[in-house]
Formats: C-alpha cells, sequence, structure tokens
C-alpha cells in the first residue's frame, strides 16, 4: 500500500478551498466547510482520485463512510476502490435490523448505527470520513465494525485537525491518511 504524500501547490489548492468558519455549531469552533471542494468540477474529481491513491491495491470488500459527511467522496472512493459502500448513520435512520454504538464528538455525544446484514465476519473495512477532529467518530466506528467481526484495513480522511490527537484513538499498526493536516 503506498503512502502518498500531496505536494504544497496541491495542498493549497486543496486548503484554499475548504472554508473555515468561526463559532459554527458552537462557540470557540472553528468549523472546516468542504462544500466549496464538492462544488468544483475538478476538485471533486481530484480529492476523489487522491482519496483512493494510498489504498490502491489493498483488498477492500467495504469502505464504511460515516454520516453523513462521510458519505459525500465516500461512494466515489469505494467506486474507485471496486469495493461497496456501507453507510454507517446516526440513530433512527437506517430502516432494517442495526447494531450500535455510542460515542463523543467534539461538540456533544452521539451513537452510530449500522445494518447488521452488511458487513460479515471477515470482510475487509475501509472507514472514510471527510474529517477528523478528537478521532471519537472513527473509533466508535471501529468499535462497532470490530463487533461485526469486520476486519479494518485502514482510515481515510478529506481532513485531520492534527492537534487534537485523534490518531491515538485508531489502531497504531493500520493506516491513517488525511489527505489535509490543519
Ligand atoms: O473526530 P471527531 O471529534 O469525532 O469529529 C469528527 C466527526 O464530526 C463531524 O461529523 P458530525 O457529527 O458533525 O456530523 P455530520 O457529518 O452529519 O455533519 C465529522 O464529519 C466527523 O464525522
Ligand atoms: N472543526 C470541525 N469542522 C468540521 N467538522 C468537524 N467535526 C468535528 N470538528 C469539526
Amino acid at each position: 500500500m503506498a503512502h502518498s504524500n500531496i505536494d504544497k501547490s496541491l495542498r493549497d489548492l486543496l486548503l484554499g478551498n475548504v472554508r473555515s468558519v468561526p463559532n459554527f455549531p458552537k462557540p470557540g469552533i472553528i468549523f472546516k466547510d468542504i462544500t466549496p471542494l464538492l462544488q468544483d468540477r475538478y476538485l471533486l474529481e481530484l480529492t476523489s482520485r487522491l482519496l483512493a491513491e494510498p489504498f490502491r491495491g489493498a483488498k477492500i470488500d467495504f469502505v464504511a463512510g460515516l454520516e453523513s459527511r462521510g458519505f459525500l467522496f465516500g461512494t466515489n472512493l469505494a467506486q474507485d476502490l471496486h469495493a461497496g459502500f456501507v453507510p454507517i448513520r446516526k440513530p433512527g435512520k437506517l430502516p432494517a435490523s442495526t447494531h450500535s454504538i455510542e460515542y463523543e464528538l467534539e461538540y456533544g455525544t452521539d451513537s452510530l448505527e449500522v445494518h447488521t446484514d452488511s458487513i460479515q465476519s471477515g470482510d475487509n473495512v475501509l472507514i472514510h470520513d471527510d474529517l477528523m477532529a478528537t478521532g471519537g467518530t472513527s473509533a466508535a466506528a471501529s468499535n462497532l465494525i470490530r463487533k461485526m467481526g469486520g476486519n479494518i484495513i485502514g482510515y481515510s480522511f478529506v481532513m485531520e485537525i492534527s492537534a487534537l490527537g485523534g490518531r491515538r484513538f485508531l489502531d497504531q499498526n493500520l493506516p491513517v491518511h488525511s489527505l489535509l493536516k490543519v
């Protein structure tokens, strides 16, 4: 599995299309908004491809995308890696039988659910989200997937707020690929 680093000009281009919104959704939070990246037809494709690069050649059954912003690039990523896509959702959204787990956010608590008939024991799963902050969401999703017998092969983020140290909650032996570190 390659660990590609993007060069500075590319990083600056992508970062220039992430909007920082102070005090959203709560005072003190600087919200990193990826909608400008999605709006631009070239950057949408470029970002999707760059996310897939480090995991090309890996055996992946599913990309698990974390609600809701993990769905935005998650299905593109799954398609590019020839994997299926499994949505990990907030409570009460998935219609069939679910497993669930509680977790803490940078700004509150929530829980995650997944359909019981999605990931099966031994399936290789890549976890994807738009952003890792405290790592609580990704760690909870990892626990949920492992509870189902899924084998997590790595983590993919568009962005990581490095100062919050979220990586310490993830398996240290697995690749964690964040396109942009802020
Ligand atoms: O690393 P953490 O501190 O756990 O935070 C990261 C999570 O927070 C955001 O989602 P949010 O819960 O705001 O939901 P949304 O994607 O539906 O907006 C983001 O998209 C990640 O899923
Ligand atoms: N600062 C932030 N910006 C966007 N999404 C987030 N999720 C948690 N912290 C966030």
